[in-house]
């Protein structure tokens, strides 16, 4: 058997105090196989950025356990996370935002390293802009390149393109699916969007909150690349979005912390 790149066994996480504890993760397991791109999906508060937090050895569980390559996870090690909020420095270049996250290369080869990426993400131009004068897609293409740049083999990405309007957010999700098809890399994506999970992942974890918990883990049968066919036209595709939706649609009505409780 192949050993999975990123596991999960038996983990919960808690957080706040022993009057008014959250249990973010109860029992999660989950394998991720080397190259395989999972998207989390789940209503808000099913520990979707907490499992990630996981993964990126950022946190540690209260049980189970977490490895990533058969070890427990250390912040950097291969692994690169690109958040909603871009997260860039506002007093460097572009070019310079992606050099400053590759400290381990002399200073000319980051700047070459970091004019190479920014070219893949379409931003060449503008290596020399500073991130106010940068479009929020353009900000969100510099992030990525900021994460890819460290040639990671994990890629952590909590709701990227969430804070994009929906023309960029469909661009980017190509970008990034031509990127990975390039230079293959785990990828763990969390996201609120049907669509996007569908249009991404080659499984998606559905998630259900209060404790977080695995409701439900799906193969996504559409064949890649997805960027140069209407993978949404496939009759399995409007199966399989609504099965999510309806399932996402009870969490969030049944959840008592929901302001839908109990409407629908
Ligand atoms: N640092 C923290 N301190 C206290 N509670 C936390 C902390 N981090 C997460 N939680 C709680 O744990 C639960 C899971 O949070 P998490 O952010 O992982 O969920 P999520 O699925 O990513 O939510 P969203 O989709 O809204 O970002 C929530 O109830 C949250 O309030």
């Amino acid at each position: 058997m192949i050993p999975a790149h990123v596991l999960l066994s038996g983990v919960s996480r808690g957080f706040g105090t022993a009057k008014a504890p959250t249990l973010a993760l109860s029992q999660v397991s989950l394998a991720v196989a080397r190259g395989e791109v999972v998207v989390l999906l789940g209503p808000s508060g099913c520990g979707k950025t907490t499992l990630l937090r996981l993964v990126a050895g950022l946190i540690r569980p209260d049980a189970g356990g977490v490895t990533v390559d058969g070890q427990p996870p250390q912040p950097g090690d291969g692994t690169a996370m690109v958040f909603q909020s871009f997260r860039l420095i506002p007093w460097k270049t572009a070019r310079d935002n992606v050099a400053f996250a590759l400290p381990r290369l002399g200073r000319a080869e980051a700047r070459e390293r970091a004019e190479h990426y920014l070219s893949l993400v379409g931003l060449s131009r503008f290596a020399k802009s500073w991130p106010a004068q940068l479009s929020g897609g353009m900000r969100q293409r510099l992030a990525l390149a900021r994460a890819l740049a460290a040639e990671p083999t994990l890629l952590l990405m909590d709701e990227p393109f969430a804070s994009l309007d929906a023309q960029s957010r469909e661009l980017m999700q190509i970008e990034l699916m031509r990127l990975m098809a390039a230079r293959p890399a785990t990828v763990l994506f969390v996201t609120h969007s049907v669509d996007e999970a569908l249009i991404l992942a080659d499984r998606i974890v559905l998630m259900s909150p209060r404790p977080g918990r695995i409701a439900e883990e799906i193969a996504v049968p559409f064949p890649r690349p997805r960027w140069n066919h209407d993978t949404r036209a496939l009759p399995d595709y409007a199966l399989l979005r609504r099965h999510l939706w309806e399932r996402l649609r009870d969490m969030v009505l049944n959840d008592p912390a929901s302001d839908f409780h109990g409407r629908g």
